[in-house]
């Protein structure tokens, strides 16, 4: 089995951060670790407070799992202060880890700030130059960009500028356009639409998330990036569908849905 880590904030409701990383770990048959950025208490309708981890004890959880363990891909996502930032950065440059997916995790979906915007810069010049894909947002892609996007042309636009910074390969997501919910992947000579129908539904709690870390597990499974990809939008479509309404609020997706189905485990 490949091990996969994930480099994140924990989401104390289960349907984003670290926990909704290890279960689509787990959904795609890899063996799942954690380094924890940050300790969140939220829930389905918000996010109330967060405890940032030292640098220190995250660069102690980095230096446990990568003196020890083979990593075949790493996935990193709410990463909140600078320091955190500069820390993670640099351990992953003296392990020399690869297959790095970047979710540039900015503002929860209740609108709360989970990177300090001061560090939004840092993230651009010290992970996306590690990223073999990063994975922004609408939102987050206009922050890097400083442009605004309404259209995939201007997606197509945001994901070349953004490629120059450094990554690899650049999946901008267009969940938060109107119409079909479709992502552009650039990879420097190429660009693909991935669509998928907008699925009528408010529970899309750690969408973001989870199709980051499905790109993970995918591409630590010997997938190429744009295989990866693709199979990660067919994942996390079919958890969308059939996501779960845990909470009074935006319930999270459901990371298991094939496997129980197939193994008959699905309540009616
Ligand atoms: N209603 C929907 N129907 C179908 N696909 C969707 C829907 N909403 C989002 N998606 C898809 O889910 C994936 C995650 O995209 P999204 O833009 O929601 O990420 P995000 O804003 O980073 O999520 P998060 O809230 O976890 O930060 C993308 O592939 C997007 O196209
Ligand atoms: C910890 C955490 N990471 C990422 C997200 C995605 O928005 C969230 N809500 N919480």
């Amino acid at each position: 089995m490949k091990n996969v880590l994930t480099i994140a904030g924990s989401d104390s409701s289960g349907g984003a951060g670290i926990q909704a990383d290890l279960k689509t770990f787990a959904a795609h048959g890899v063996y799942g670790m954690s380094v924890i950025t940050a300790i969140t208490a939220q829930n389905t309708q918000g996010v109330f407070a967060v405890q940032d981890v030292t640098p220190a004890i995250i660069a102690q959880q980095l230096d446990a799992i990568f003196d020890d363990i083979e990593v075949a891909a790493v996935k990193i996502g709410m990463v909140s202060q600078v320091e955190t930032i500069k820390v993670i950065a640099a351990k992953l440059k003296e392990y020399g880890a690869k297959n790095i997916v970047v979710d540039p995790v900015m503002i929860s979906k209740s609108g709360y700030h989970l990177l300090n915007p001061a560090a939004e810069s840092t993230l651009v010049a010290y992970l996306l130059p590690l990223a073999a894909i990063v994975t922004p947002n609408i939102p987050e892609a206009e922050v890097i960009t400083g442009q605004s996007i309404t259209t995939l042309a201007d997606m197509e636009t945001a994901a070349r500028a953004i490629l120059g910074l450094g990554p690899q390969s650049v999946l901008l997501k267009g969940g938060h356009l109107n119409g079909d919910a479709t992502d552009v992947l650039f990879d420097g000579s190429q660009s693909a639409y991935l669509p998928s129908r907008r699925i009528s539904t408010k529970n899309t709690h750690g969408t973001g998330c989870t199709l980051s870390s499905a790109i993970a597990a995918n591409i630590g499974r010997g997938l190429p990036v744009a295989a990866a990809v693709k199979a990660a939008k067919e994942y996390i479509t079919t958890a969308i569908e059939h996501s779960l309404s845990v909470g009074k609020g935006v319930g999270p997706t459901h990371h298991f849905y094939s496997l129980y189905k197939q193994a008959g485990m699905l309540e009616e």
